[in-house]
């Protein structure tokens, strides 16, 4: 469990127990589906919000998936907030209207091994990765270009360790399975989407392989409709908007595939705090929770008015 003092956060049990009492609260607009397991054989359950929920509509999909990195507790805490607010506040006409009009989908924890076993104990183990012999970044272990350009680690202790081969860790595996589903009649349905992540509070677009911005995969135009999106969301949280190299280069992660294979309109938000220097900026207190998620609300509605665009 979280230490105390931390008990605002919810861990494994508490989230899927999060999304039974809304789907049980909200049948019509919610409902919970999987993607897939986890190493250790935890489900990586996914919550579906939009009217007639049962039904796969022709409206534009969003994509919301937190946690890919064990100990940045707070992006679980961001994808239940997205849930809580599309289902509980339906009666607010915003909230109605992108409700009706979109399929929102939300991963509150894709790495659900790492996030357990980092607060098990009671005591935070700084842990990133997933539970695999010793531990896959999966966020380096994507398709696209996977480990072309010294942007991930083949050493299976480095902290970015890119695994066996792309794919090769089922957290991944399970994402990318869900994500190649939402392809209907040759279409993918989901059309942008918010990788979550702690910390440094930045908004970060593809590519990460390469730091130029035209590239293979991404023309003038595509980078400045990222550019400018990225820039409008970053205003109304106060985040610092880039493209995701001009932190550094990475090879394998969520952004190259999701807009390289699907053209999938996909951020990372670095969420608070915006430094701290070290690890205790990934275990910022439980009472930041409300703050904090609440802070991406407006950038959550751009993201959504985009899908449609
Ligand atoms: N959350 S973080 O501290 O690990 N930073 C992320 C930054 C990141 C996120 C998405 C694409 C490229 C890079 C990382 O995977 O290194
Ligand atoms: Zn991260």
């Amino acid at each position: 469990d979280f230490p105390p003092g931390d008990e605002a956060y919810h861990t494994y049990d508490e989230m899927v127990a999060e999304l039974d009492k809304t789907v049980a609260d909200h049948p019509d607009i919610a409902a919970k589906v999987s993607a897939g397991k986890s190493f250790e054989g935890r489900d990586i359950p996914v919550l579906k919000v939009s009217d007639n929920v049962a039904t796969d509509e022709d409206e534009p999909e969003v994509l919301f998936d937190c946690n890919q990195h064990a100990r940045e507790h707070l992006t679980t805490e961001m994808c239940l907030h997205v849930a809580q607010r599309f289902t509980d506040n339906y009666a607010d006409p915003a909230v109605k209207d992108s409700v009706d009009n979109r399929e929102i989908w939300i991963i509150p924890s894709v790495n659900p091994d790492g996030s357990s076993f980092d607060v098990e104990s009671g005591e935070y183990q700084g842990w990133r990765k997933n539970r695999q012999d010793q531990g896959t970044d999966t966020n380096r272990n994507w398709g696209h270009k996977w480990g072309c350009c010294g942007g991930s680690s083949d050493d299976p202790a480095d902290e970015t360790y890119r695994g066996t081969a792309a794919w090769s860790a089922p957290e991944t595996a399970a994402m990318r399975d869900f994500i190649d589903s939402r392809v209907v009649g040759g279409t993918q349905q989901i059309k942008a989407a918010v990788d979550f992540h702690t910390y440094s509070e930045l908004v970060l677009w593809p590519f990460g392989h390469t730091s130029d911005d035209v590239t293979e995969g991404m023309t003038q135009q595509e980078y400045d409709r990222f550019a400018k999106v990225g820039t409008e969301m970053a205003q109304t949280n106060g985040y610092t908007p880039q493209q995701s190299s001009d932190l550094y280069i990475t090879d394998g992660d969520s952004l190259d595939w999701m807009w390289g294979q699907h053209k999938i309109l996909a951020f990372t938000f670095e969420m608070y705090p915006s430094s701290s220097g070290g690890l205790d900026g990934f275990y910022p207190p439980g009472d930041v929770i409300e703050r904090e998620t609440a802070r991406n609300d407006a950038a959550v509605d751009i993201l959504l008015r985009e899908a449609g665009a």
